[in-house]
């Protein structure tokens, strides 16, 4: 492959969340929020940890800062936390929950690195969890106002918005299988957190253009693309009904206006349907600016009958190259999604809003961190992504995920993605990993190494 020039204005970032770097869990009038309940419910987290200290950038936020200075990264994606700043999730702000994001924006304008906001990261206030949570309606109606919050009071600031990571994630993990907060298990259940979550999206959407401000404003979805196992229809099928219900469940609404036909049919025949209105999906499908898109690792997906709704099986790759957390490492299938996305979906703009591997990172004595993997990772999802751009994607930027070692939900601290060590026993000293001055000269040259 020739040499690999991204273009000038390409957008190199780095990504983190609230709850998994912030700590000052109860600090300043923050409200709890259901993963402060879930991480202090014992057997949720590996080792029992939690995020009520984490990375404590809320405490040391400006050198966090000043390391995104020496990696040299164009923009920070960060999440701001709901209960941080409206405690109840309605009604009275903390003022000192917004000023710490204040200090954070300003500072970081300060430094020429742009903010990227992701309203919602899964920190919801634990006060509307116990009003029902995304399983009631209003939640979408509480999001959407401290959204208005926040692009009054960033106006002008901010002009680079997400308002939800992940709903797969927040619908799935957290209400059909329960490893995440707020810990139910009931796949219906999933179902309409899934559509309050885009409805709530779309809300703040309307509102963010009734606002009139400058910026662009998106959604972030986990992508994993889900490939057949053999080339039997059957394992066609089972894959594409996979595919289904991670991507396009949520991309079919956004740019759609209507979910998956198929699978919605399998919901409604096996489950019943879940609480709608008239005019929800006009809502949900509002045009967007940009679309922000998590990718990881894909799916390879076999036929199983009776296994489940989909007849299907997820296949482990074993004799596949795997990151720590056990995800087959196939920079391949970026390339596939980012293609058909813009194929399939739209023609707006994508970021990668988050891509990265956790790998066993060990500091040395010298503070030296040699995470080799990491920069072939990297590396070769750049590569993938580049060559996405020359086949005409409009990617516009490339966030990594993460900027720092963090709380990883419910394995704790005990996986590492970060391009920044962070030393938790140790007063949560902070060291640049080797990938972190790699991707310094990856982001000055604009180039990638063939
Ligand atoms: C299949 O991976 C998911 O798309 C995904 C991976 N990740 C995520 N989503 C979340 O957005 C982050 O908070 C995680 O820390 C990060 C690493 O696990």
């Amino acid at each position: 492959m020739a040499k690999i020039i991204f273009p000038e204005d390409f957008i190199w970032g780095a990504a983190t969340s609230s709850y998994q770097i912030e700590g000052a869990f109860n600090e300043d009038g923050k409200g709890e929020s259901i993963w402060d309940r879930f991480s202090h419910t014992p057997g949720k987290i590996e080792n029992g940890d939690t995020g009520d200290i984490a990375c404590d950038h809320y405490h040391l936020y400006r050198e966090d800062i000043e390391l995104m200075k020496e990696i040299g990264i164009r923009s920070y994606r960060f999440s701001t936390s709901w209960p941080r700043i409206l405690p109840e999730g309605k009604g009275r702000v903390n003022q000192k929950g917004l000023d710490f994001y204040k200090r954070l924006v300003d500072n970081l304008l300060k430094a020429n690195i742009r903010p990227m906001i992701t309203l919602y990261h899964w920190d919801l206030p634990q006060a509307l969890q116990d009003k029902g949570g995304w399983t009631n309606r209003d939640t979408a109606k509480y999001f959407a106002e401290y959204a208005r919050l926040m692009f009054e009071e960033f106006n002008g600031l901010v002009d680079l918005w997400v308002t939800h990571n992940e709903p797969w994630v927040v619908a799935f993990e957290g209400h059909a299988f329960g490893n995440h907060a707020p810990g139910t298990k009931d796949f219906k259940t999933a179902l309409q957190v899934a559509h309050h979550l885009l409805l709530s999206h779309g809300m703040a959407v309307d509102i963010f253009r009734e606002e009139d401000l400058p910026g662009e404003i998106g959604i972030t979805l986990n992508l994993t693309p889900a490939y057949p196992a053999g080339d039997s229809e059957k394992d066609v099928k089972a894959a594409s009904l996979l595919d289904d219900y991670i991507n396009a469940w949520f991309l079919s609404p956004v740019f759609k206006g209507s979910y998956p036909e198929e699978l919605h049919h399998i919901y409604e025949q096996n489950l019943g349907a879940f609480t709608t209105q008239p005019g929800d999906m006009d809502i949900i499908s509002r045009d967007i600016d940009f679309l922000g898109i998590n990718y990881y690792s894909r799916m390879v997906v076999r036929h199983k009958p009776g296994d489940n709704l989909f007849n299907a099986e997820v296949v482990k790759m074993e004799d596949r190259p795997s990151t720590e957390m056990g995800w087959e490492i196939y920079p391949q299938g970026l390339y596939d999604i980012l293609v058909r996305v813009n194929k399939e979906y739209t023609d707006k703009p994508l970021y990668i809003t988050e891509n990265g591997a956790a790998f066993d990172d060990k500091l040395t004595e010298e503070g030296k961190i040699h995470d080799e993997k990491r920069i072939n990772y990297l590396g070769d999802h750049f590569k993938q992504a580049y060559k996405a751009l020359k086949d005409g994607v409009p990617l516009r930027g490339y966030y990594v995920w993460s900027l720092m070692d963090n709380f990883e939900w419910a394995y704790g601290y005990s996986k590492r993605f970060g391009l920044i060590y962070v030393d938790y026993e140790n007063g949560n000293r902070r060291f640049l990993k080797d990938s972190a001055l790699w991707y310094r000269e990856v982001i000055e040259k604009g180039q990638v190494e063939a």
